[in-house]
């Protein structure tokens, strides 16, 4: 298995990215839509060619090699298996690609169908099994032509819940377990914990976070971080220890993880569940307290989520609280509201 580097550049798709990966890693990309994540992977997958496209693949530059020989695989959210061939040939069809004789192809094939437990599906055509069947298969015959490199886009993606879960564990044995090189883009927080060792944020076309899994999520440095990992984030710079002040002024005190230099950009980032609303700011308590135009409400479980509204500047911030405390309070969107946080419950991390 293979590292991989990668700088794309694609001024009319808004994107530029230099992205590295390490041989037998897997790493998560998540980001908005349109961020930009399937444009770097079809990229990757020579299916796409912007002005610039410098990729490594173990050390082979891939400039001018068209798909079929760059040993990447590419796993879209459709499985795309050939109709009129059986679901052993569609397998069978990469190893004899990449010069397998037709029996070396059908062994090699019948492996991979053991592997993703589908044997018994082996003389079936694609218009007799399941999607969530077809996905597996569409798994087996990109690791069946033994690629360097695997590109899974939202796998899971078009399958029903039911079907979805089979795949995740058939992914995490296959990706984990064999130590593939790959790249999942997913929406999925969840699948980036359960899949990955690395999480890449891309929004607008640029690398906003790039660190282990667990670090984009519990310390997340973005909007959209915070967003998949559920907190709120606050941007601002560090005016004194434990504090910094927002481009609109407001200062957040809060604990922070190591000293940080004044001046310096960091973000301050805490809990829905740490956050009380109140109609009137409460007086005399040395908390953090923000001034908040209601923009939605939802339930969350037995608590109702308040979101506030987005500015230029800062994601809304979202606060969840009891419905006994919603009833007392006026929530329509366009409500102005107090929302209240302890410092002591506020994460100050640089930027
Ligand atoms: N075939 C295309 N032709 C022109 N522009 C495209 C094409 N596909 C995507 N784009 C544009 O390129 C940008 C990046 O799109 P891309 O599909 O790579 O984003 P994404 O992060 O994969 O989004 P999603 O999560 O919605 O799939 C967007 O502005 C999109 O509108």
């Amino acid at each position: 298995m293979s590292s991989l580097h990668a700088r794309v550049t694609d001024p009319d798709r808004g994107i530029d990215a230099e992205l590295a990966v390490e041989a037998e890693t897997v790493t998560a990309i998540l980001g908005p839509n349109g961020a930009g994540k399937s444009t770097l992977l079809t990229t990757i997958a020579g299916l796409h060619h912007p002005p610039v496209a410098h990729i490594e693949l173990g050390g082979r530059n891939l400039e001018g090699i068209p798909p079929h020989r760059r040993r990447v695989a590419l796993l879209a959210q459709q499985p795309l298996l050939f109709p009129h061939m059986t679901v052993l040939e569609n397998v069978a069809f990469a190893p004899r690609s990449a010069g397998a004789s037709r029996s070396e192809s059908r062994t090699i094939a019948a492996q991979w169908l053991e592997e993703v437990e589908a044997t018994e599906l082996a003389a079936r055509k694609p218009h007799q099994i399941s999607g969530g069947q077809a996905q597996r298969i569409a798994v087996a015959r990109a690791l069946a032509a033994g690629p360097e490199l695997l590109l899974l886009d939202e796998p899971m993606a078009a399958l029903d819940v039911a079907a979805a879960p089979a795949l995740r564990s058939l992914l995490r044995r296959v990706l984990r377990e064999a130590g593939e090189t790959a790249i999942l883009v997913t929406h999925d927080p969840l699948d980036a914990l359960g899949l990955a060792d690395r999480a890449i944020i891309v929004d607008n076309g640029r690398i906003v976070e790039d660190g282990s899994v667990h670090t984009v999520l519990s310390h997340p440095r973005s909007s959209f971080g915070a967003r998949i990992a559920g907190v709120n984030i606050c941007f601002g710079r560090v005016v004194e220890p434990g504090c910094l002040r927002t481009v609109t002024g407001q200062h957040v005190h809060g604990i922070a993880a190591e000293p940080l230099p004044t001046g310096s950009n960091a973000v301050a980032i805490f809990s829905p569940t740490a956050v009380a609303v109140y109609a009137q700011a409460p007086h005399g308590s040395p908390r953090n307290h923000f001034t908040v135009t209601v923009s939605g409400q939802e339930h969350r479980g037995s608590l109702i989520r308040i979101t506030g509204q987005d500015s230029d500047e800062q994601p809304g911030l979202m606060a969840d609280i009891t419905p006994a405390a919603a009833a007392e309070l006026d929530l329509a969107p366009g409500a102005e509201v107090q929302l209240v946080v302890k410092a002591t419950e506020t994460r100050i991390y640089p930027a």
